[in-house]
């Protein structure tokens, strides 16, 4: 997919944050750990991600009632059967099928599922996004883990999985909510050290303990689950509001010279972001739940330069890094952002760098220079990963002219109704398929 853009536009009006991806995807995963109705409010059901990961659970045998638009899915998984997910044809790169493994674990005592895939940002050894601690957390429940071409497969000890002691060497993510499911649909304790809760995942300890599964975390980093007998009940939930999505709406306020009045921020979960924009020179007027920026958000006339470290919530994390280089691109000076976490993030800036003169962007692992304050000229970029897609979608906004960004769907990962809600504010973007793909006669979908 590409979109055509045409910049240039000021955003004025009212954007509404959807669920957040990193939170729905696994509380759907949860909701397989019973046979029982759960329903997931908020849910932001046009999300590329959200719709592959509904239809793996449903080639998995899971009933899943999609209703776009109260944005609710309803859950009933009386079965499953993990022999009918085929990997060939779910080549998309959705990075949390290991949380498909405890579902059919529980149920079936085996499970197999496709590599993680994700965004190509490296962090993992050999630099790709590794899976090697999501292995470490089957082996502490007693399973056998086998790799064969195409699938991981996953057996459970004869009595099913059993609690163990997980220390995380890393604070991971997608590990620490392979443990937390693992563990509460195994027999006896588990106990998670140097466990990783953010606040997404704090939503999905909510929900399994709605599940009622018994989940008690201390602090930010110790979490002990004491295993159900068998699978958990229903529930009801709401997916919290998606941090990123907000952060990118406030940025693209700023840096276009717009008006916007952003709704469902999910202020707790972005504090430190937050005063990292203050010190930047952003005043925000704040309500319970809203946010308005416009042109007397810049408290000096201009946004100021900063400097920022991407690293593990509370702070900024590794997501919002492109954001701050675009907050970077229109401050009047130099800024730098750092990523600690995913120093290999950076494939973006070179897309990015297309829209500007030279010696604005540099960008070298692990740190990101900018000078400012810049404008933006359209041109036509790649898409690298998901918050670089946006970051360049964002700069083809901005710029006047007509842009084109390539493999758009990686955008389209992370953002619910992106077209929709730009148009709502006066901007335009226009996603179209692959002319190669329309052409074709196999059948196959795009993503
Ligand atoms: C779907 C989701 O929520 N994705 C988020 C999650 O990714 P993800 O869950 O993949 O990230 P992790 O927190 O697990 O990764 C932390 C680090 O550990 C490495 N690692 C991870 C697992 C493993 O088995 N082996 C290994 O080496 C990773 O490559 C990375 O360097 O957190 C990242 C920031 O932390 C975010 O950018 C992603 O948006
Ligand atoms: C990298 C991201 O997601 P994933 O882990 O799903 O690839 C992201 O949300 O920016």
């Amino acid at each position: 997919m590409y979109a055509v853009i045409e910049g240039g536009n000021v955003p004025s009006g009212r954007v509404h944050v959807s669920g957040a991806k990193n939170s729905a995807t696994r509380l759907l995963a949860a909701a397989l750990l019973t046979e029982d109705h759960v329903e997931l409010h908020n849910f932001p059901t046009s999300l590329v991600d959200a719709q592959h990961k509904v239809r793996f659970v449903q080639s998995m045998g899971a009933n899943v009632n999609v209703d776009s638009e109260v944005q609710t899915v309803a859950v009933n998984t009386p079965d499953l059967d993990a022999a009918k997910l085929e990997s060939a044809r779910y080549d998309v790169p959705i990075r949390t099928t290991y949380l498909l493994a405890a579902p059919q674990l529980a149920r079936s005592g085996r499970a197999r599922i496709p590599y993680p895939a994700g965004c190509k940002i490296g962090g993992g050894a050999g630099g790709g996004r590794g899976y090697d601690l999501h292995v470490m957390v089957w082996e502490a429940m007693g399973c056998t883990v086998s790799e064969t071409p195409g699938y991981i497969e996953i057996s459970a000890p004869r009595k099913g999985m059993r609690g163990g002691s997980i220390d995380f060497p890393i604070s991971t993510v997608g590990g620490t909510e392979n443990a937390l499911l693992c563990a509460a649909v195994a027999s006896g304790t588990t106990t998670i050290y140097n466990a990783y809760i953010t606040p997404e995942i704090d939503d999905l300890i909510e929900l399994l303990r709605r599940m009622g599964a018994d989940v008690v975390a201390a602090g930010n980093s110790h979490i002990v689950v004491t295993g159900s007998t068998g699978l958990l009940s229903g529930a009801h939930m709401n997916v919290m509001a998606d941090r990123i999505e907000a952060l990118t709406w406030i940025v693209y306020a700023l840096i276009s010279g717009g008006d916007l009045l952003i709704k469902n921020v999910p202020f707790n979960a972005m504090q430190v972001p937050l005063i990292h924009l203050e010190h930047a020179g952003v005043d925000l007027m704040k309500s319970s739940d809203s946010l308005y920026v416009g042109p007397e958000s810049l408290k000096s006339g201009s946004i100021q330069p900063f400097e920022v470290a991407c690293g593990t919530h509370p702070g900024v994390i590794s997501d919002m890094q492109p954001f701050f280089a675009m907050l970077g691109l229109r401050s009047a000076g130099t800024s730098r952002i750092f990523d600690y976490r995913y120093p290999e993030r950076i494939g973006f800036a070179r897309e990015l760098a297309k829209f500007l003169p030279a010696g604005a962007l540099e960008a070298r692992p692990g740190a990101i220079t900018t000078r400012g304050p810049q404008q933006f000229k359209s041109a036509e970029a790649d898409s690298t990963d998901l918050r670089g897609s946006m970051s360049v979608l964002m700069a083809a906004l901005c710029a006047d002219g007509v842009s084109q960004v390539n493999n758009v769907e990686l955008a389209l990962r992370g953002y619910d109704r992106l077209e929709d809600k730009l148009a709502k504010v006066g901007a335009s973007l226009n996603v179209h398929p692959d002319p190669v793909r329309e052409l074709s006669r196999t059948g196959a979908s795009s993503v």
